[in-house]
């Protein structure tokens, strides 16, 4: 049984049909090149719809300070997730600046991108566990993608973390099953069309998730 997180939340409804369906993070993306891109308005009043049960999470890509402040100034958010290029050190000083909990979203597509996590884990709250964008690839994340999820079986991180990449009402059990995740995270599996979730989508992967 895992909580679910649901990424990359643009509409009030989605809003409403992730708190019914019991997740209990929804992500609001702050990233202009993403579909699913928020402007601090928009952010900040659907931040302030969100029941108690639900974490706001704010997703940046490598913010500078004074993007984190234009969004902090006005939207109430109860984690940051990171989910660019952001050093260890750098991680460290968003932590700091803003007094909230970081989770870092760390690619994983090889063994060896597994060494990050543990760098990672050092100095963030939470770690989410994603697959690795492609080169190629005009997001960061939120690409529905996935990795070979044997490479988590069985391995303790120092903080705890949440799965995600290319995660479906259809695969989450067995992604679940195989990673022991006890958080798994969505986006585009849970989607009518690049930024505009379902919720008969979003009711479907939460139940999956919970067993
Ligand atoms: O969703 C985006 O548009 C996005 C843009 C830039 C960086 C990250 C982004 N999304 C990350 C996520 O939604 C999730 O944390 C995760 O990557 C899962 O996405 P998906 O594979 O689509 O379920």
């Amino acid at each position: 049984m895992a909580q679910v997180k649901i990424c990359g939340i643009t509409r009030p409804a989605d809003l409403s049909a992730v708190a019914e369906a019991g997740a209990r993070y929804a992500g609001f993306v702050f990233f202009p090149k993403s579909p699913r891109n928020l402007s601090v308005g928009d952010a900040a009043a659907l931040a302030a719809e969100a029941p108690p049960g639900v974490a706001r999470v704010g997703l940046f890509v490598s913010p500078d300070d004074a993007a984190l402040d234009a969004v902090l100034d006005r939207v109430p958010l109860d984690i940051i997730q990171l989910h660019g290029s952001e050093t260890p050190a750098r991680v460290a000083e968003v932590k700091a600046r803003t007094g909230l909990p970081v989770m870092k979203a760390v690619g994983i597509s090889v063994p060896s991108d597994l060494d990050a996590l543990w760098d990672y884990g050092l100095v963030a709250d939470l770690l989410l566990v994603d697959a690795k964008a492609p080169p190629d690839a005009a997001l960061p994340g939120g690409n529905g993608l996935s990795f070979d999820w044997r490479l988590l079986a069985g391995r303790r991180l120092l903080k705890p973390w949440m799965l995600a990449g290319g995660l479906t009402p259809a695969n989450v059990a067995e992604a679940v099953r195989l990673t022991g995740a006890s958080v798994v995270d969505v986006s585009s599996g849970v989607e009518a069309a690049p930024g505009q979730k379902d919720p008969a989508l979003i009711r479907d992967f939460v139940m999956a998730a919970q067993g």
